[in-house]
């Protein structure tokens, strides 16, 4: 029936005031009118539609992409976006394109890396759209190790030129986004070469196509680099590959803020540190935290809403059957995804924040603060993108068999979402870096040289490594102080107890290679405490509307509590709590679920997601689930005749021959 909420009994039960918790989520009031606003425009326009994804062919699934990107820029220009409304609008079309490559990493590089005068040349012709641009860093041979990439870009003194060169297979660019097919510049990665010197990788701005008919560049291969995982998914996206024959560029479009080639063929360096040729990487990292929590929160509004129309067992009398998001084990996977989900939502707020605070100081020479950003994008990044796919696979299995079908939408989410745990540095190695942070803070402590930031909780090492937790009952875990008290006591003790099985070695190189699996938990446990801080930071704030900041520290607990609980091995065998502290814990978890409970459907309303984007039958805001999955499956080509193609060739010949058997 058209108009009903089936979903109503669950609305009416929430405890606070879903609009201002909208803004919450949202980070203010203007960003959420603009997400409004931008989500329904997306939503109510046919040209955006994704339910049909699926059943497309790769060819068909690229030109639809095409289709929607150029209507997208099509109507960011006649309505006259800001950068921000068209961030949102792109978000919100929700297909992975070449444009995401363009804005998110070519821009960004050239903006980061370039000169003032790269700037006056490249940015107007990229945010015109005059020129397409990708990032292409990985190769063939190398993607995590960046400085063992191969291409080489030698400068030629004669001709005021750079020669760009693929030596060896391996040295093929590939994987980079918008490549395969519509780039028609790249920021290249290549071996700066001069003199016979080799001065390890730069940035180079390299045209790869005609801007008259799109064909290559001479010296140019470049092509897709294949179907992807998952049908639809990431494969709107056209990956590629590039190879260069000896292609010159002018001297000019080496990108040269961080270091320079004079005309004579001389290597300058600036007095800014070399690492700031990664801060593409350390500018996308911070955008794909932000891009977790809505990913997670996506999965969690359709599992949480599907979890309350569901009904299975329980029936008394011929009454109805229990909903299944009333079974604890169905409220015990997913309320600490729903917790997690607004965990990862304002840490990355905060993350935002941080990178904004360290280009400022970049722009002051201020340089101090780098290594820090680049623990915590790294760290964040990797944390929250390996929850958010665990994430989205666990909200398909608490839907049972519907969660399989695509209609659920959580096939495709998690098809699009599972590379994250790959692309802008592998998790596993992001969190060596962690580490690599961690041994360095700890073989600092007493050298006068003061841990800051997030990580200043380990000036306290001395009391973190003995101090004993004061719970007694499982009301004590609600204390804020106790959970950050326990969270940066296992932390540290973990990573000093890395410091010294590492200072066994002697060679600390072989130390780390032979400790690396404890080094990324030691990572893990110092990246769920900035997690847990700054949850818990959030709830210090002045938080307006009823019952809001009450829920909030609900999840904010449940988040803190399940993450303890799911790691009791660290807490306990560190000594940061006894196995009596562990218990009360869970207690008081099982407590905070039936405290959550009739708030669910009014937290995931607070995502203010339209149906067009969960793209869900199974999430559908009324939760009038049944009619429309009937309706959906009609819907599939399969069903276009009653008798399938291919019966005549194949089904009726083995019918035949059975009879023929039969009658035997
Ligand atoms: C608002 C607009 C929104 C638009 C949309 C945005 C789009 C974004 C959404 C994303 C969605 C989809 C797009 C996917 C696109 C994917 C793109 C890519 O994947 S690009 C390729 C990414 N590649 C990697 O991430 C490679 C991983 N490897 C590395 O980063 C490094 O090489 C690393 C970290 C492993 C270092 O290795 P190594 O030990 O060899 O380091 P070095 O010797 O080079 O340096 C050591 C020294 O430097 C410090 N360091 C390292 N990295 C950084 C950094 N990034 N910043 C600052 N400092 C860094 C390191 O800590 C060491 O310091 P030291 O003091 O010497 O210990
Ligand atoms: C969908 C997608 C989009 C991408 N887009 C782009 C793009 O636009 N531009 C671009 O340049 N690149 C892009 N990439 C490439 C991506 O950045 C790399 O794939 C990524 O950095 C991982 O590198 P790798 O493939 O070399 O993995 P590898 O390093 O080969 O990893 C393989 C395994 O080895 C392990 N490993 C590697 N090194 C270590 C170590 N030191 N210690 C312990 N374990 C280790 C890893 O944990 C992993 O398990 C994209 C990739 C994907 C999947």
């Amino acid at each position: 029936m058209a108009g009903v909420d089936y979903l109503a009994d669950e609305r009416n039960k929430a405890e606070f005031d879903v609009n201002e918790m909208k803004i919450v989520w949202a980070g203010s009031r203007h960003a959420f009118e603009l997400s409004d606003r931008i989500s329904r425009l997306v939503a109510s326009d046919p040209a955006f539609r994704k339910d049909n994804r699926p059943m497309l062919s790769r060819k068909e699934l690229f030109k639809n992409t095409l289709r929607k990107t150029a209507h997208a820029w099509k109507r960011i220009n006649e309505l006259r976006l800001t950068e921000e409304e068209a961030n949102k609008l792109r978000f919100y079309v929700d297909e992975p394109a070449f444009a995401d490559l363009h804005w998110g990493m070519f821009v960004p590089a050239i903006k980061g890396q370039g000169t003032d005068e790269q700037h006056q040349k490249w940015l107007p012709l990229a945010y015109k759209m005059q020129i397409i641009g990708c990032y292409a860093q990985t190769e063939l041979g190398h993607g995590s190790n960046v400085q063992g990439l191969e291409t080489t870009a030698t400068f030629d003194p004669q001709t005021d030129e750079f020669i760009i060169h693929s030596p060896t297979l391996t040295s093929s660019k590939w994987w980079p986004g918008g490549l395969g097919k519509v780039s028609t510049h790249a920021v290249v990665y290549a071996r700066l070469i001069t003199d016979g010197k080799d001065h390890g990788v730069h940035g180079f701005i390299v045209q790869l196509r005609s801007l008259d008919d799109h064909s290559p560049l001479p010296g140019i291969i470049v092509g897709d680099i294949g179907m992807k995982f998952g049908n639809g998914a990431y494969n709107t996206m056209d990956n590629g590959v590039l190879r260069f024959d000896h292609v010159r560029i002018p001297r000019n479009q080496m990108l040269m803020r961080v270091s320079q080639v004079t005309r004579e063929g001389k290597y300058k360096q600036s007095n800014v540190p070399r690492q700031l040729v990664y801060g593409t990487m350390v500018y996308v990292r911070q955008v794909i935290v932000s891009d977790a929590s809505y990913a997670l929160s996506r999965a969690v509004c359709i599992a949480t809403r599907y979890s309350c129309v569901r009904r299975q067992f329980g029936s008394q009398n011929g009454g109805a059957e229990t909903q299944v998001i009333d079974y604890k084990t169905q409220q015990n996977r997913l309320f600490p995804l729903l917790a997690s989900a607004y965990a990862f939502r304002f840490v990355s707020e905060w993350l935002k924040w941080l990178y904004t605070d360290v280009m400022q100081r970049l722009q002051a020479n201020d340089f101090s603060t780098l290594p820090e950003a680049h623990a915590c994008t790294a760290g964040l990044k990797s944390l929250t993108t390996s929850a958010t796919a665990d994430g989205i696979e666990e909200c398909r299995k608490l839907c049972g068999g519907h969660g399989y079908l695509c209609s659920s939408g959580l096939p495709e989410l998690f098809a699009v979402y599972v590379p994250a745990c790959t692309y802008e540095g592998d998790n596993t190695v992001l969190l060596l870096q962690v580490a690599r942070f961690l041994m360095k803070t700890v073989s600092q402590l007493g050298s006068g040289k003061k841990p800051v930031g997030t990580i200043s909780y380990m000036e306290q090492a001395e009391h973190l490594m003995k101090c004993r937790c004061e719970v007694q009952r499982a009301e004590d875990w609600l204390k804020p102080s106790v959970i950050l008290e326990v969270f940066e006591a296992r932390a540290t003790r973990m990573s000093v107890a890395c410091a010294q099985n590492l200072s066994k070695f002697a060679n600390p190189e072989e130390g780390f290679s032979e400790l690396l699996a404890d080094l990324v938990e030691a990572a893990i446990a110092h990246c769920q405490l900035i997690v847990v801080s700054k949850f818990i930071e959030k709830l210090r704030q002045d938080i307006p509307g009823k019952g809001v900041k009450q829920v909030l520290g609900m999840l904010c607990n449940i988040y803190a509590l399940h993450i303890l609980h799911k790691n009791l091995g660290d807490f306990v065998s560190t000594g940061c709590i006894t196995s009596k502290q562990a218990s009360l814990a869970n207690e008081q978890l099982r407590s905070l679920y039936s405290q959550v409970r009739p708030n669910a459907v009014a937290l995931v309303d607070s995502f203010n997601y339209t149906d067009h984007f969960l793209g869900s039958v199974l999430g559908r805001y009324d939760g009038n689930v049944y009619p429309n999955l009937y309706e959906e499956a009609w819907k599939d080509p399969l069903n276009d005749s009653v008798v399938p193609d291919g019966y005549h060739e194949y089904i009726r010949p083995i019918l035949k021959q059975q009879l023929r058997t039969a009658r035997l």
